[in-house]
């Protein structure tokens, strides 16, 4: 089997679009926290979704010890957080820049996202540079935003639609 080049691969990727998360976890090894693209929906019975973590990160070691996280979904005033989680910057400066709270881990959930999956890691897959992590949803959270952050092309973009069922965006 022959692979494409990384960089090939890389620039076809840019053509996906993907909604924006902010990773967290907390617990015996610490808190800790990443912006991840990699995410998606696997069953709704049991409720589960993937998150894809590369072992170079520096969450990796909080997110596979702790065994918890929660997957905080970004809407499009989040922009400047979503930079802050990407790369280089020491934890406690990240979480320090937002609202935080928990609902059934301990991981933590940021206070205005347009929707926070709270999860207990139930399977760990290894594949290349990234552990695929199976994540079991003990507790959501939604909000009304429905402006929600969006990274395609290596830029951010903001997409919104109106749902009546919701009751609107309350920040
Ligand atoms: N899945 C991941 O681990 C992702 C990592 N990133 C990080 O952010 C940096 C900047 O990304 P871009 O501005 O989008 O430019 P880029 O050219 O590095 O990446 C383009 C696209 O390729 C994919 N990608 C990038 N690095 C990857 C990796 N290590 N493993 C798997 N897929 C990857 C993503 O879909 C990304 O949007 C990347 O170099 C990477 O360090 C960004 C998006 C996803
Ligand atoms: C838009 C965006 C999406 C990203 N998606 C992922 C992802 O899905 N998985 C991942 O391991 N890293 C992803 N990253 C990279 C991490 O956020 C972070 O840069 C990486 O963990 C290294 O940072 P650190 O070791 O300084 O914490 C993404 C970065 C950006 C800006």
């Amino acid at each position: 089997m022959q692979d494409v080049a990384p960089q090939d691969y890389r620039d076809a990727m840019a053509r996906l679009g993907a909604a924006v998360s902010i990773v967290t976890t907390d617990g015996g090894a610490g808190r800790a926290g990443f912006t991840a693209s990699a995410i998606c929906s696997v069953t709704d019975d049991p409720p589960t979704l993937l998150v894809c973590i590369n072992r170079g990160s520096s969450a990796y070691a909080g997110v596979t010890r702790n065994k918890v996280v929660c997957v905080n979904v970004l809407s499009a005033r989040h922009e400047p957080l979503s930079r802050l989680f990407g790369g280089k910057v020491p934890a406690e400066e990240r979480f320090a820049a937002a609202a935080w709270s928990t609902l059934e881990t301990g991981a933590p959930v940021l206070a205005d996202c347009a929707a926070a999956f709270d999860c207990r890691i139930a399977d760990i897959v290894n594949v290349g540079t990234h552990d695929v992590l199976f994540c079991r949803v003990v507790a959501v959270q939604k909000s009304g935003c429905t402006d929600n952050l969006i990274y395609f092309g290596r830029a951010y973009h903001t997409v919104g639609v109106t749902d009546p069922a919701e009751p609107g965006c309350s920040f």
